[in-house]
């Protein structure tokens, strides 16, 4: 962890600045977001992603926001006229109407009223101006952010919870959003209206205008105590957020286990603790603004008093105009009021500047399975042949204390093409990450896992998806029709196609009895079929898929004996023709295989025909074989 830079102590800033520093690189990604607080230089970097991002983001719309910007200052013009109009009617047009001439006073009021209507119309063609550009440059954002989601691999996905990813999606778009929609017009008319009125008030009188100048260190004072006071509510705000949404998404996409374990009670109590937490801080920061606002209305309210009072003695020994003092109090009034609308901009910028450091850092995360930059084509037809030479592997380390735990020692193997390949072992051998580096989920951190003589990484990622396909115990199935969720990896395929794939793995049967047939919604992740029948449609996605090499973890687990027997037959015809890994605890898969090999710490123990290992002894004795033991305490489960 990093720790911010202290300024008021040199000695830990020395340290600080000792320490090493992550290099510009460190900080293309999300790392920054486990990070509690941020070194001076890792904020530069921050910031300079933000920029980064935000540039992109304004890039196509330079020309409307330029155009906005005029309106805004034109629109700010007009809304300036007002009071000065205001004081040429009274000190202009009132004496004139005494004398019966009513043109100064018509034309002040037709003055004031026109300025307002033209400014008016000028906002609104501003406001839908600068909407129209916030919407898309918020709608390429969000397609953006949701591509990268998408592309990024599954590595990151598992540290990455889906908690993140909603509150990336929802929360921090929101953001920007608010800053966009209701802030930003405010901040231009806020910094227009103080410059301009400040120049204006010295220039009307000087000498009241030091009332305002001795006003202006209270002013700044209440600012400076806000800006720093909201800023540590907002980071405590976002934190209890954040942990609002990740206990809600992990409770609901666990439900089950929830309801099972009757845990309700407990989360709900965790929740609410966690709501409190959020609540709390809020208070705090809505706290901080009550005080603040009438702290800005107090000292407004005094220097005006104070400008009434010593305007009036100037009126009285006639230096100055009843209409003038008018005008320079009513704007001094628009002197004030945009002091609330900086605050206002002030707490949208931060939600807005965290929320874009948090997606500039997903956009700029670099998969830790890279494209290659010079891809080598996979010759056609893909044969299947899959080498593993030497692979040393181990999981990306969550944090850097974190002691490297090595799960493949150095793998060698070779799977020659169209052979059915059952892998077993305990549990935690290392199967499934033998599986996840054939899918190039992860790269080995030494050595290679080839497809027909090419190194993964030297693979375009839609090549190595098209030769390689896992189907996992989860099944995944989308909300929509069976049909659809069949040709989930070939859109292409017609409805005879994906009926003959039904067929072939055995599915057809049941898919007829539904309802609408192939058409039947199977409804939020496939909840309206049962496990067997989840697995036997991911089957038969995988079959339309026809990849030449095809992985099967644990995938028919949740069968019952009938369906597993069915899946069997169905099984020899899909794995006819394509090199197969299947990672199996039962031990019925295994006799489809050609060849068995027995996982144990990473390391391949036994590797033969199945009859062949269950028959064999080892060398040294009488034992029987690893496969032999786990063959004959499989049997006798079955009896
Ligand atoms: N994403 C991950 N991050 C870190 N370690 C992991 C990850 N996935 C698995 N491991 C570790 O790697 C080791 C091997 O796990 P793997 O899932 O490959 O075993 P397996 O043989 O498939 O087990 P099972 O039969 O229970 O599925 C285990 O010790 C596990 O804790």
């Amino acid at each position: 962890m990093t720790t911010a830079v202290d300024t008021e102590n040199p000695d830990a800033a020395e340290q600080a600045a000792a320490s090493p520093v992550p290099a510009a690189e460190d900080w293309r990604g999300v790392a920054a977001e486990d990070t509690e607080e941020v070194s001076a230089k890792g904020g530069v970097f921050l910031r300079a992603r933000s920029r980064r991002l935000l540039g992109a983001l304004i890039r196509p719309h330079r020309r409307a926001m330029l155009f906005a910007t005029v309106l805004i200052i034109v629109v700010t013009g007009f809304e300036m006229c007002a009071p000065y109009l205001v004081s040429v009617g009274i000190d202009d047009g009132m004496p004139a109407v005494k004398h019966g001439d009513w043109t100064p006073i018509v034309l002040a009021a037709a003055g004031i009223g026109g300025s307002a209507l033209l400014g008016s119309l000028l906002r609104l063609k501003f406001l839908t101006l600068a909407g129209r550009i916030g919407q898309d440059m918020l709608l390429a954002l969000r397609r953006r952010v949701f591509q990268q989601f998408q592309a990024l691999p599954i590595a990151f996905h598992e540290k990455y919870t889906s908690g993140r990813v909603i509150s990336r999606l929802t929360n921090d778009l929101d953001a920007l959003n608010d800053l966009i929609n209701s802030s930003l017009d405010g901040l231009i008319s806020a910094l227009l209206n103080i410059v301009v009125i400040g120049t204006l008030l010295a220039v009307i009188d000087p000498m009241l205008s030091v009332i305002v100048l001795v006003c202006l260190p209270a002013l700044g004072g209440l600012l400076v105590w806000y800006t720093k006071g909201s800023r540590v509510a907002y980071r405590q705000q976002r934190a209890a957020v954040a942990a609002c949404i990740v206990q809600f998404v992990e409770t609901l996409n666990g439900i089950r286990a929830v309801q099972s374990f009757r845990r309700e009670v407990r989360n709900r109590d965790i929740f609410s603790k966690l709501n409190q937490d959020y609540v709390d801080a809020n208070a705090k920061s809505m706290m901080m603004f009550g005080w603040f606002i009438p702290g800005i209305v107090a000292v407004g309210a005094i220097a005006t008093a104070s400008v009434l009072v010593f305007g009036g003695f100037q009126v009285m020994d006639g230096s100055l105009q009843v209409g003038l003092l008018t005008a320079y109090i009513l704007y001094m009034r628009k002197f004030f009021d945009p002091m609330q609308d900086l605050a206002v901009f002030y707490t949208s910028y931060q939600s807005a500047a965290a929320a874009l450091e948090k997606l500039s850092g997903v956009l700029e995360e670099r998969p830790e399975v890279p494209e290659p930059t010079e891809p080598r084509e996979l010759p056609e037809p893909v044969r299947g042949q899959i080498t593993f030479e030497g692979v040393r592997f181990s999981y990306p380390k969550r944090d850097k204390d974190e002691a490297e735990r090595v799960i493949l020692p150095g793998l060698e193997l070779e799977i020659p093409a169209g052979q059915t390949v059952a892998l077993v072992g305990a549990t935690g051998a290392g199967k499934s990450t033998l599986a996840r580096l054939m899918c190039r989920f992860y790269d080995p951190i030494q050595g290679a896992v080839r497809l027909d003589g090419i190194d993964l990484r030297e693979l375009r990622d839609r090549d190595l998806r098209k030769g390689v396909i896992m189907v996992t115990q989860e099944n995944f199935l989308f909300s929509g029709s069976v049909a659809d969720n069949i040709r989930f990896g070939r859109p292409e395929a017609t409805d005879e196609q994906v009926e003959q794939a039904a067929r072939a793995i055995g599915a057809h049967e049941f898919i007829a009895r539904l309802p609408e047939g192939y058409q039947t919604d199977v409804k939020k992740r496939g909840g309206r079929l049962s496990a067997g029948q989840r697995q036997l449609v991911a089957f038969a996605r995988a079959f339309l898929a026809d990849p030449a090499v095809l992985i099967l973890d644990e995938a028919t687990s949740s069968l019952d004996v009938p369906s597993e027997r069915l899946v069997q037959r169905a099984l020899r015809t899909i794995l006819a023709d394509r090199t197969a890994l299947i990672i199996a605890h039962r031990l019925s898969t295994v006799e489809i295989a050609d060849r068995v090999l027995v996982m144990e710490s990473g390391r391949i123990v036994e590797d033969g025909e199945p009859e062949a290992l269950i028959s064999a002894e080892v060398a040294t004795g009488d034992a029987p074989s690893r496969f032999a033991a786990l063959h004959e305490a499989w049997r006798e489960s079955l009896v």
